[in-house]
């Protein structure tokens, strides 16, 4: 048995990234280029939680079909949880993931490197015809580092040091990121919920 999800994004790193947990359970995920009648929705929420819930309700409403979002970001710790909720926007609307990283590696290099703590943080928001929407949280802690390595992943990985292991998490697989990152915390609480959700 398969079942279609419809991911409430265009990033192509979040869409892989669920594809590689949930396809395994027999789910397919499909973002929104396979939906191209779907519009850009505003953000405006101030919680990753009131943003995915808003992303997954209005695809869910307008397409008729189950529907999950993933509103994430970065929070630094020396710059008081910024960029948080702005993450994707940081060094403006249209920014790509290099010139945040390059803002976010500005901003910090002034920062003493035994107060670079950061986390990623992630909430899911599942959306369904004629069902209450459902919700849960990941997160995973690291450090910010001023020279980016590594070239998987996406957002802000290159940057995102992980002193257990002496790597950030661009220089992870796909697969070690999903065992310890944000989403894939948040991914696992969704899959136990699979059978009341689906
Ligand atoms: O695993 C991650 N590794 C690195 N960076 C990450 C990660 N997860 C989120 N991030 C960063 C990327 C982006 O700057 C922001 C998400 O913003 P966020 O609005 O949730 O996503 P988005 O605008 O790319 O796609 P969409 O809203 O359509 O799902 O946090
Ligand atoms: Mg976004």
């Amino acid at each position: 048995m398969s079942a279609i999800i419809v991911l409430a994004t265009r990033n192509k790193g979040k869409i892989e990234e669920l594809n590689g947990m949930l396809s395994e359970h027999g789910i397919v995920v499909k973002g929104l280029d396979d939906y191209p009648e779907c519009p850009e929705i505003e953000e405006d929420g101030e919680t990753f939680e009131q943003n995915a819930i808003k992303k997954a309700e209005t695809v869910s409403k307008l397409l008729g079909l189950p529907a999950l979002a993933d509103d994430s970001g970065l929070e630094v710790d020396a710059l008081d949880g910024q960029p948080g909720v702005y993450s994707a926007r940081f060094a403006g609307l249209n920014a790509t993931d290099r010139d945040n990283i390059e803002k976010l590696i500005a901003l910090m290099s002034a920062t003493p490197v035994d107060a670079r703590q950061a986390r990623f943080r992630c909430a899911l928001a599942f959306a369904a015809p004629g069902q209450r929407t459902w919700t849960c949280s990941g997160s995973c802690e690291g450090e910010i580092v001023l020279a980016p390595r590594g070239h998987e992943g996406f957002g802000y990985d290159p940057i995102f040091y992980l002193p257990e292991r002496d790597l950030t998490m661009a220089q992870l697989t796909e697969r070690e990121k999903n065992k310890i990152s944000h989403r894939g915390e948040a991914v696992r609480k969704f899959v136990t919920e699979l059978p009341r959700l689906l």
